[in-house]
């Protein structure tokens, strides 16, 4: 009886024992934190140029290696405008296009990283100005794209390749990046990936936004709709983090802000004889020598005279302004069940849409991005009233080649969207007019760099169960509730109120 009642924890081998499991827990806990510790990020870097009918843009973007494949992960790390024209505009001296890029691929070199230059991406997009230049002119487009492209292989950088893209990609990655970085491509819709979903899949699968580009040269639109897409020339499918999509885009050549200007001058030109272009959508008391050149080298343009210069003097009247832009719009003849303008298919619009590019540069300085479309028409109505010496005055710091223009570029925008996509009052405040989403602009480019870098997968990447806090937070909480109880033994091992009952 005497030999029970010791303190057991007197025995060397009890302490010992109780040493070696405290020594043990905080191993324990010690592995599990240390181990966890997230480590010294890896980071991975892509270049894209977007070679535009205006201006290239030099983007880089970066995200962490060990979570590539997740949504919402690449971000836009810098961007660089390249001096000077788009390259189509080097068509006759087509070294100067390789050239021009030399300083925004400097700087790209300073940005990123030394040691990963090599691992490094760069792609070469041109747009719908490249597109029109392969059509008028092949031959000097392909020794555009020759250039830049030994340029670009001058780097120590992977390249990638420098090409054409055509107005379905433009119009499709511009789509992905939207839905990317508004991390619409996350939500699932309810079923597991392994289930077949019913044909009308596009009302099951997560909601996405609608992609609106305006260009120099053309324009995009793009959404998921309703209905099914009837027109194939139209239709892209996309299997993206284990959710089908059924997309509908179009790109319209010649509808770019810069070439309709053109395609309605030309229009206006042959309304009348003289070499004087009376023009609404320019401000009253804007005056200037124009060259006919400059409107009937564009492809985009048909008609001619015989004169060299005209004489270009505004009125600002949008009603007026409006009439002369919708001749470019064709509404008749539709072979489908219903149509944007020239015969093109387009489903019922659906959703809401982000508006970027020129769709954001003009209506944010119009001051029209959150208003109601009847205070669009009016803001706009009051804008184009304003004589070309007030606008001036107001506006002192903008370029003239963007300030003389806001007004006829508000109302294409406006025509383009409510007669040409059939936008109504109801719809409008659908669209969002975007520049940037976060950090990122929006645009084609970082979709374009996502799908050939492979970092959108088509299945929903596996997750582990548990988010790395809450292993880490479990591990710790688990191993001080075994401390506890530990204690708490210790404690009661050696008292008569633990054992009593033992004892007697
Ligand atoms: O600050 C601005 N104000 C108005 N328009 C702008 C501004 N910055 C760029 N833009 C316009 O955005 C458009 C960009 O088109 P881009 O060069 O990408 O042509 P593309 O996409 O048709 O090939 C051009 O019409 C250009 O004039
Ligand atoms: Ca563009």
């Amino acid at each position: 009886l005497l030999e029970m009642k010791k303190n057991p924890w007197h025995s060397p081998w009890v302490i010992a024992l109780a040493v070696l499991i405290a020594l043990g827990i905080i191993a324990l806990v010690t592995t599990a934190v240390v181990q966890n510790k997230p480590l010294p990020k890896k980071f991975k870097y892509g270049i894209v140029l977007d070679a535009g009918s205006s201006h290239t843009s030099l983007y880089i973007y970066e995200w962490p290696a060990e979570k590539q494949n997740d949504t919402g992960v690449v971000k836009q790390l810098h961007v660089c405008h390249v001096k000077g024209p788009g390259i189509s505009s080097y068509s006759t001296d087509p070294k100067r296009a390789g050239a021009s890029l030399q300083e925004c691929m400097n700087e790209a070199k300073v940005k990123i990283p030394e040691r990963r230059h090599n691992e490094t991406p760069v792609y070469l997009g041109a747009t719908a100005g490249m597109r029109l230049l392969r059509k008028e002119n092949s031959s000097a487009s392909d020794k555009v794209l020759s250039s830049v492209a030994k340029s670009l292989q001058s780097y120590p950088f992977q390249y990638h390749g420098a090409r054409i893209i055509t107005g379905q990609e433009e119009g499709a990655y511009g789509w992905i990046t939207v839905n990317y970085l508004s991390e619409k491509f996350k939500q699932s819709n309810g079923f597991p990936s392994d289930v077949p979903l019913p044909l009308s899949i596009n009302t099951l699968t997560p909601s996405t936004m609608g992609a609106l580009d305006l260009g120099g040269a053309s324009t995009q639109i793009t959404f998921v709709p309703h209905e099914e897409v009837v027109s194939k020339d139209n239709a892209l499918d996309f299997r993206l983090y284990g959710n089908d999509y059924k997309v509908y885009t179009h790109s319209f050549l010649c509808y770019g802000k810069d070439q309709a200007l053109k395609v309605v001058l030309a229009e206006q030109l042959q309304e009348n004889d003289e070499d004087v272009l009376v023009n609404p959508c320019f401000n009253k008391g804007y005056t200037k020598n124009m060259s006919l050149s400059s409107i009937y080298s564009s492809p985009c343009v048909s008609t001619r005279r015989n004169s060299s210069y005209f004489f270009h003097r505004g009125t600002g009247n949008t009603t007026q302004c409006r009439e002369s832009i919708r001749k470019i719009f064709n509404f008749t003849g539709c072979p489908w069940p219903r149509c944007s303008f020239n015969g093109i298919y387009q489903p019922q619009l659906q959703g809401s849409f982000g508006a970027f590019s020129a769709f954001y540069f003009v209506m944010n300085f119009l001051n029209l991005t959150t208003t109601t479309l009847e205070v669009a028409k009016e803001k706009l109505a009051a804008y184009c009233s304003l004589s070309w010496k007030d606008v001036k005055q107001n506006y002192p710091k903008i370029k003239d080649k963007y300030l003389e223009e806001y007004c006829f570029s508000g109302t294409y925008i406006l025509t383009l969207l409510e007669e040409g996509y059939n936008f109504t009052s109801e719809n409008w405040n659908n669209i969002e007019f975007i520049k940037k989403i976060g950090d990122s602009d929006a645009g084609w480019t970082l979709g374009y760099m996502l799908n050939l870098t492979n970092l959108i997968p088509a299945e929903s990447p596996a997750v582990p169960p548990l988010p790395h806090a809450g292993y880490v937070a479990m591990m710790v909480l688990f191993s001080l509730l075994l401390v506890v109880l530990f204690v708490i033994g210790y404690k009661c091992f050696g008292r008569p109120s633990c054992t009593s009952q033992k004892y007697t």
